[in-house]
């Protein structure tokens, strides 16, 4: 197997071969210039983990990849962002450069296991005039972890185009990041020993993502707010311009991460006892580079039933629009006891 190169990653243009089906190309040039310079080693060495490692799949035959692990979290079952992030790149290996992923559906139908890889199967569902739709299915121990299917549109403008206005939040230089925030509580010189423990653990989280929460929680807060969220988000490290199917494929990564606990926020009094996607849609509207702060805005419109249904939307700082998601997911939860103050 031909060493694969940083950008491997989304094939930004399908070949022919002998056989019927166009053969993905592996080749996203490096950036400009000689792949040895200095300039470029560096570039190697900032390159996000999110390019390097979590999205760069291993080809294992035509339509069929291997993906690894980087972060898991603690519920020790796969994040669901690494599984769509994954699919999607595996789904957009087969599709050429001149089309863009505009949306993605997938069901997460059993936990994945960190201590094995993913296999990536994709069918090529239809290669259209302008709309191609690939499906695809996360495989571990045999059985199908998720369920994807995504959709990739030629450019094609129209004079029908609207948005909603990006919240007027405070910029992300002005705001703490979830490290400075977690060392800030740290520093208390009243903080509980087992709160000590608890952030000391968070920080030890190799999450390949920052996060600026734009109305960062009181410590250990016990009030209940309204089921809305607001933080500036981006990929650690640095993946600059080119393939905007990569940008698809990290904010699909990141749509997932911290989107679910919206849904728990009126209700201070409870903590999950379980919790987990069960789907999650996703839809891009304009370029954008994930590796750029972005304001990520998510509600929860409703909860019942064991479920809770949230929804995302990425703004660029310019206060376009960039993608859209909504995801439901089990919400099982039991009373939090507090220590009596008796
Ligand atoms: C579990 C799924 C959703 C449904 O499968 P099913 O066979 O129907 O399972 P259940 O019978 O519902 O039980 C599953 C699970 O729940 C536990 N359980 C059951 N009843 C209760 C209860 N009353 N209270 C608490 N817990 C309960 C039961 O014990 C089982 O636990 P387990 O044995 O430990 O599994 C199934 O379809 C599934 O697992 N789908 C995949 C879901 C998934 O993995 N999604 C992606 C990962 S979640 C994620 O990434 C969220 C973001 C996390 C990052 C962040 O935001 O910080």
């Amino acid at each position: 197997m031909a060493e694969r190169k940083v950008g491997d990653i989304c094939g930004s243009s399908a070949s022919t071969t002998s056989d019927d089906h166009p053969k993905d190309t592996l080749d996203l040039k490096p950036e400009d210039g000689d792949p040895e310079s200095p300039e470029a080693q560096k570039d190697q060495d900032l390159k996000s983990v999110l390019v390097t490692s979590v999205l760069n799949l291993e080809e294992i035959d035509v339509d069929l990849y291997r993906g690894t692990h980087h972060w898991v979290p603690r519920t020790q079952r796969l994040f669901g962002g690494q599984i769509i992030g994954q699919a999607l790149v595996a789904a957009a290996k087969s599709v050429g450069d001149n089309l863009y992923a505009h949306s993605l559906h997938c069901y997460f139908v059993r936990a994945g296991d960190p201590k094995v890889p993913v296999l990536y199967q994709v069918d090529r569902i239809r290669d259209g005039r302008s709309f191609t739709v690939r499906s695809v299915r996360a495989i571990q121990h045999g059985q199908p972890i998720l369920i994807c299917q995504a959709s990739f549109q030629m450019l094609q403008p129209s004079p029908l185009q609207h948005q909603f206005t990006m919240p007027a939040v405070p910029p992300p230089e002005d705001l703490l990041t979830a490290e400075e925030l977690i060392r800030l509580y740290l520093s208390k010189p009243d903080l509980a020993e087992k709160y000590k423990l608890g952030l000391n653990k968070l920080l030890a989280i190799e999450v390949p993502i920052e996060i600026k929460p734009v109305n960062p929680p009181v410590f250990y807060k016990v009030t209940a707010s309204e089921p809305k969220n607001l933080f500036w988000v981006r990929a650690r490290g640095y993946i600059g311009e080119g393939n905007m199917k990569l940008h698809c494929c990290v904010a699909a990564y990141v749509s997932d991460f911290a989107l679910l606990g919206t849904a728990l926020l009126p209700y201070p009094g409870y903590r999950a006892q379980f919790a987990a996607s069960l789907d999650h849609a996703m839809w891009f509207h304009s370029t954008f580079r994930s590796d750029e702060w972005m304001l990520y805005e998510c509600e929860s419109p409703w909860a019942g039933g064991s479920r809770g249904l949230v929804q995302g939307r990425l703004w660029r700082r310019d206060g376009v629009l960039a993608a859209s998601c909504s995801q439901e997911g089990v919400l099982r939860v039991k009373p939090v006891t507090r220590p009596s103050k008796l």
